[in-house]
């Protein structure tokens, strides 16, 4: 069994706590918070061994009543590999820590490439993965990105893609974000960090991004143009995108056009969280247009399409399992994805 450390156990931490618990071939040995509240008491009923950052916060710990395992120091030293959720930017300063007992540490998309030197989406670039010390799992936009668009380059070869993310404000928990009245440009200049995020998994990839922001929470959008190096039908994307576990088709039949059905919909599956894990494509957007200009919309369940992407980085770098068709069926079948049709 691999044994899991998750360092930051808040959206990220707590789904792939989650979905490493339920893979036959892994165990979490711990999670850890800064402070006491509900995603402690949560860590403590699903029977995570708790561990803090900082521990002259044991006693507001002890007085909510969840146990505390010890120190993330000590968490560490129990892990052969940690998966670093804690807030973007806060990941790149445990690296000495992770470097200092010789552990694999995986960073979330918060992070710079630069943090592993190495950046990862399961579909593009598993093997490559196999046995590394360090990795960072591309933010979740990126992630939605690099799988259709390296799908589609393999087929027909891509000259070029545009893709405008409308990004959501900020998670459902997360009161204090917004914009609560406003469209941001985020950022104002071009590219936005997607695109060359994408590079660092697929370089040869030419593409220029732009993103906004808006008052919404449940999910982000992209739309997305893809030029082609070789004509493709639109019935030829769709057989493409069907045979992609980690790719959903939403068909018109299901009535869903916005974020918001779609979610109700992953909800009324029954599917933990609510979550979409795989991208949710819009089966009617697909347009081919003069053979060669590919047009797409897609959802992208910011809290939960890194999340299967995560367990599978970490079996990659944990080196027994050398096949990423291989992995990714493993995780699917371990959490109960299948995708959406
Ligand atoms: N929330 C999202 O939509 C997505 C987030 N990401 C990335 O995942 C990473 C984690 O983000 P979220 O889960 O959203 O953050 P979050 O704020 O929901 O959770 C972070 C957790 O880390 C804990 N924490 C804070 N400082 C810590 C420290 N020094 N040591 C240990 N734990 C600490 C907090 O208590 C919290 O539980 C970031 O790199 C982010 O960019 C990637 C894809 C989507
Ligand atoms: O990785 C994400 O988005 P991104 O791909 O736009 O960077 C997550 O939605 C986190 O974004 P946030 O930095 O707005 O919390």
């Amino acid at each position: 069994m691999i044994k899991v450390a998750v360092n930051g156990y808040g959206t990220i931490g707590k789904r792939v706590a989650d979905a490493v618990s339920a893979q036959p071939d892994m165990e979490i040995i711990g999670v850890s918070k800064t402070k006491p509240g509900a995603e402690a008491f949560v860590a403590k009923e699903r029977g995570y061994p708790l561990y803090i950052a900082d521990l002259s916060k044991k006693e507001a710990f002890d007085k909510a009543g969840i146990p505390v395992a010890g120190s993330v120091e000590e968490m560490i030293q129990k892990a052969d590999i940690v998966v670093d959720a804690t807030p973007g930017g806060v990941g790149v300063g445990n690296k000495a820590l992770y470097e200092k007992y010789g552990k694999k540490a995986i960073w979330e998309g918060g992070e710079d490439h630069e943090v592993a030197g190495f950046s990862f989406n399961a579909s593009c670039n598993y093997t490559d993965a196999i046995g590394r010390q360090y990795a960072r799992v591309v933010s979740c936009n990126t992630t939605g990105l690099c799988r259709i668009i390296n799908l589609i380059d393999s087929a027909f070869g891509v000259k070029k893609v545009r893709a405008t993310m409308v990004r959501r404000g900020g998670d459902p928990g997360d009161i204090k974000r917004g914009p609560i009245d406003a469209i941001v440009l985020n950022p104002v200049t071009i590219p936005s960090h997607h695109g060359p995020d994408v590079q660092s998994v697929l370089p040869h990839i030419n593409i220029v991004t732009s993103a906004m922001i808006v008052p919404t929470t449940l999910m982000h959008m992209h739309f997305l143009n893809m030029e082609l190096k070789n004509p493709a039908t639109k019935e030829q994307v769709i057989e493409l995108i069907k045979a992609h576990s980690r790719l959903g088709l939403i068909e018109k039949s299901t009535g869903i056009t916005s974020t918001a059905q779609l979610k109700e919909y992953t909800s009324d599956l029954l599917r933990p969280r609510g979550d979409l894990w795989e991208n949710g494509i819009f089966k009617d957007s697909i347009s081919v247009l003069d053979g060669t200009d590919l047009y797409l919309f897609q959802a992208i369940h910011q809290e939960a399409d890194v999340v299967v992407e995560t367990v599978d980085c970490i079996r990659a770098m944990a080196g027994d399992v050398k096949s990423a068709a291989e992995s990714i069926a493993i995780t699917n079948k371990a959490v109960g994805l299948t995708a959406i049709r």
